[in-house]
């Protein structure tokens, strides 16, 4: 098994770098579905553009990497021992070259470990079989999507749909209740994993592994096979979209697994993956550990459509309704004031990365630097240091919503002027906008190589005592390109779609299997 080690390595950089054929094949049909012209479709292709980007950089499609989670099949008499070892050391590297961010956090303390090894990560599941092989499948599932996973226990009464009862058609309203309760905060369009029954443990773990299944295989449940394509038909209805933009593709794949349940008990247990649905497998040679194949088609064999044609696109359908504004920062109130949703905002200059640690400490601490007119970029980013020093590696926004509590306060507090971010926020932040002057902006979640190539220069960091993805990196920036999705005058697309898809939900509230 000398080879097990850096078999694993591959893997895990594939994982992270190359979307595999089938999923490519998936979002590729999604972006011939969306007009070019829209908001959605306009994602899409950055989206596209992202994914080959992370292939052809060998570097994270998106800066977060997620939780590892490996699920290992070994032949009667292997040491799994030697090969957990492995497998962490093999993690350990990737995360060194830049493969992996940094993502094993002290719950308590909020260390970073710095090479994702830590109390409960990387996870590790290991199976016998009878097989020679061994079987190493790993899926890298992103903290924002894994926010958005659900758990419902049956029966019970679900906004907008009503009753849920134990059978086929309560399943079938939650499944479709937890695409809705994502909007686009999970960066869809995503791919949903369901477990039906188990424990409240068991039936997320079947839900998860619901997705190591290939996108276009059939369950072999009749009634499940045609729950599944009843979902993916009908929550496309619900119009939220690419990145909750609105838009025709909500929803990707659905996989629907069953096990037997308490009496008492009857959970559905939803795990929500967005469109960088990283997961792939080896099959090694038992004895040597060398690759013998790969479980899941490989994204190089499936290149998106390129942007040059989207480009050409573009010329014929025209883009003149889509306003675009330059600004440098820092950014007046005045500037921000004449911005409405729907522009297309252009960032030159210096901004500030700022998440989950920054807000809460900024909350009652000063600011390290002079953040009037300043850009927020809520990101976590992949940061590698080099003789040069420090270099962005991928660097996607994340889920702007946690922030809430704390984003308006400290608008207000230190006069910033624009939080770009992804999911949207809400009513409180959207007041402080309209009083302060100020907006925010949509980044395509999960395109980490697209806008890593939009910082210029690294200037300087604070708190770097936060960990890599959460201290404040500030960063120079030329031609960073988002959405006004919140503006100063008491617009959100993010509160519209919403109210729309909720009310497209009712559609499906009278029962359909019976
Ligand atoms: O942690 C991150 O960088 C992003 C996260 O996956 C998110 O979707 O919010
Ligand atoms: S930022 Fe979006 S694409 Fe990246 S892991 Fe989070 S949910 Fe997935």
């Amino acid at each position: 098994m000398q080879q097990f080690e850096q078999s694993v390595y591959n893997l895990i950089v594939e994982t992270s770098t190359n979307l595999p054929g089938d999923v490519r094949k998936t979002i590729q049909a999604a972006k011939e579905a969306e007009d070019r012209a829209t908001r959605a479709g306009l994602s899409l292709s950055t989206i596209a553009t992202n994914i080959e980007m992370a292939e052809n950089n060998v570097s994270p499609i998106c800066q977060d990497t997620g939780m590892p989670t490996f699920i290992v099949h070994t032949p009667v008499g292997a040491n799994q021992i030697v090969m957990k070892q492995q497998i962490r050391n093999a993690i350990a590297r990737a995360t060194k070259d830049g493969k992996l961010r940094t993502n094993s956090v002290d719950s308590l303390t909020g260390a970073n470990t710095g090479d994702n090894l830590g109390p409960g990560t990387p996870v590790i599941h290991f199976e016998q079989w009878e097989k020679d092989d061994v079987d190493v499948r790993l899926i890298l599932k992103g903290g924002g999507c894994e926010n958005k996973n659900i758990q419902y226990s049956l029966p019970t009464e679900l906004e907008g749909l009503g009753k849920a009862g134990r059978d086929l058609d309560g399943i079938r309203k939650c499944i479709l209740h937890a695409v809705y309760q994502a909007q686009g905060q999970g960066c869809s369009a995503g791919f949903i994993g369901v477990g039906i029954g188990g424990d409240r443990t068991t039936g997320y773990e079947l839900a998860k592994q619901q997705l190591f299944r290939h996108v276009d295989d059939v369950n072999p449940i009749p009634e499940l096979a045609q729950l599944e394509d009843y979902v993916l038909d009908n929550a496309n209805k619900l119009g939220i979209g690419t990145m909750g933009f609105g838009g025709q593709v909500t929803l990707l794949g659905c996989k629907v697994g069953v096990m037997n349940r308490l009496p008492a008990s009857y959970f559905v247990s939803v795990a929500y993956n967005c469109w960088a649905y990283r997961r792939q497998g080896v099959l090694l040679n038992a004895e040597t550990g060398e690759i013998k194949e790969w479980i899941y088609p490989n994204g190089s064999d499936t290149p998106m459509k390129s942007s040059a044609a989207d480009a050409a696109a573009d010329a014929v359908t025209g883009q003149e309704e889509r306003r675009e504004v330059v600004l440098q920062t820092p950014i007046t109130e005045e500037q921000v004031r004449s911005l409405k949703v729907g522009d297309i905002v252009i960032i030159n200059g210096e901004m500030h990365t700022g998440r989950d640690a920054l807000h809460k400490h900024l909350m009652d601490h000063d600011a390290p630097i002079d953040l009037n007119g300043a850009v927020i970029y809520h990101c976590g980013p992949v940061m590698l240091k080099d003789e040069q020093g420090w270099q962005v590696k991928a660097a996607g926004p994340t889920t702007s919503i946690r922030e809430e509590p704390y984003q308006g306060d400290i608008i207000k507090k230190f006069g910033i002027r624009a939080v770009i971010g992804k999911g949207g926020m809400g009513a409180k932040t959207l007041a402080a906008l309209q009083e302060h002057g100020a907006v925010y902006l949509n980044a395509i979640g999960g395109a980490a190589q697209y806008y890593a190539q939009c910082f210029k220069n690294v200037n300087s960091v604070d708190f770097m005592e936060f960990g890599i993805p959460e201290a404040m990196w500030h960063l120079e920036t030329e031609g960073f390109a988002a959405i006004v999705t919140m503006d100063a005058h008491g617009n959100s697309l993010h509160a519209e779609v919403e109210q729309d898809s909720f009310a497209k939900l009712a559609q499906f509230k009278e029962p359909v299997f019976k």
